[in-house]
């Protein structure tokens, strides 16, 4: 009897001392787990930090004064930037991105957005014989270069599944034959990978000596590193191999180090001169607001926050997650009286033309779009 009482004590004591084991791991596991994640983070931070600093710390492949000093096209390129495209001087990187390309290097081209990309194919576009292509991502920023570049007099076109068949024959006619006036041709990635009559056209325009430069827009979409990669960005490489002696211009306004890495090793461009302008812009900030948990409650501050801060109808974006979330959003902002327009993937080619349009001649002031507006409308 005496036997069991103690072995019964015994057993509270074992068990309480099971139990406070117990709670002993669940806190140290708790205390595992934490610096688990914290592990993670801090990993994940030395990489950012790495990446960003290989990023500022590359310089040029050739000194940028190389590439700033007298050359024979000084004055027509100063002719054509003054008087055909209407620029007073040069921005940071761009008198230097044009010798470079005139002088027949593969240049990569890495600028904040709005820096200046375009003038820097376009001048020498303008300036050296034969025909500049163009691959870019979107169709509606093609149609917005091309308007642009018909205004300046400079003869563009675009062939795309939205050309003509007038339009498509006399573009042909101008590569086989070198009849017609084109200076500059935008194509969207699709028909470089997708088109064999286009490519065959296009051989034929190079060995005529006709195929002045490449210019490769957006070029961080050919590297799955980056944030918008587009699996047709992949085939541009096959254009470096087929027409190796003419300049490649390829051009970004965001690329880490490993993505120049892998768009250099794609596009074949290993000797490229590499200019990276500054991507801080003191004009860009961030302010965060608490959002309310009640729908109806967001949509009227963000029309608020619109009317408010935008009285002239400055045109602007809000993103949403989802394609149905535009559509949404961009209702109910009309019923506040803004006029948005919603855009995203599922909408075909002609409607999302149709919407860009709209923005960007301001007929309506605020676009509702997934991330894929983001890119090329900064
Ligand atoms: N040297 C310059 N002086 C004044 N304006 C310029 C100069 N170079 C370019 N611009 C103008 O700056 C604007 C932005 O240029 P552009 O569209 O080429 O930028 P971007 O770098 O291609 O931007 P994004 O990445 O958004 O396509 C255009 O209106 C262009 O005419």
């Amino acid at each position: 009897m005496e036997d069991e009482e103690n072995i019964e004590e015994e057993l509270l004591l074992v068990e309480s001392q099971l139990n406070g084991l117990q709670d002993k791991i669940k806190t140290l596991l708790d205390q595992q787990e934490e610096l688990y994640e914290r592990q993670a983070q801090l990993k994940a931070m030395l990489e950012i930090s790495k990446t960003s600093r290989d990023a500022s710390n590359s310089a040029p492949s050739v000194a940028l004064e190389d590439w700033s000093g007298k050359f024979s096209w000084d004055s027509q390129a100063d002719d054509t930037r003054f008087n055909v495209f209407g620029i007073s001087s040069y921005r940071s990187n761009q008198r230097e991105i044009i010798n470079s390309i005139m002088s027949g290097k593969d240049v990569l081209v890495i600028m904040a957005a709005g820096g200046g990309k375009s003038l820097c194919y376009q001048l020498p576009a303008v300036l050296r014989d034969g025909i500049t292509l163009v691959v870019s991502p979107l169709l509606s920023l093609i149609q917005d270069q091309v308007m642009g570049l018909a205004a300046l007099g400079i003869p563009a076109h675009m062939l795309t599944s939205t050309t003509n068949k007038e339009i498509e024959k006399f573009i042909y006619k101008a590569l086989e034959k070198g009849e017609g006036e084109l200076k500059i041709l935008y194509v969207t990635p699709e028909k470089i990978s997708k088109s064999k009559r286009f490519m065959s056209k296009l051989e034929k325009c190079h060995h005529a000596g006709r195929l002045s430069l490449v210019a490769i827009d957006e070029a961080h979409c050919c590297s799955q590193w980056g944030h918008d990669f587009r699996p047709d960005y992949k085939n541009l490489g096959i254009l470096k191999i087929q027409f190796p002696s003419v300049p490649m211009i390829a051009l970004t306004a965001t690329a880490t180090s490993k993505v120049q890495m892998d768009l250099i090793e794609m596009l074949h461009i290993p000797r490229s001169v590499k200019f990276v302008s500054t991507v801080n812009r003191p004009n860009l900030f961030y302010r965060v607001y608490e959002k309310s948990s009640v729908g109806k409650v967001v949509i009227d501050e963000i029309a608020n926050f619109i009317s408010e801060s935008y009285p002239n109808n400055e045109s602007g974006i809000v993103y949403c997650f989802s394609r149905k979330e535009c559509e949404q959003v961009a209702k109910e902002l009309r019923g506040r009286g803004i006029s948005a327009d919603y855009y995203h993937a599922d909408m075909d080619v002609v409607a999302r033309e149709k919407v860009h349009m709209r923005w960007s001649k301001s007929k309506s002031q605020v676009i509702v779009g997934t991330g894929g507006f983001w890119n090329g409308n900064q």
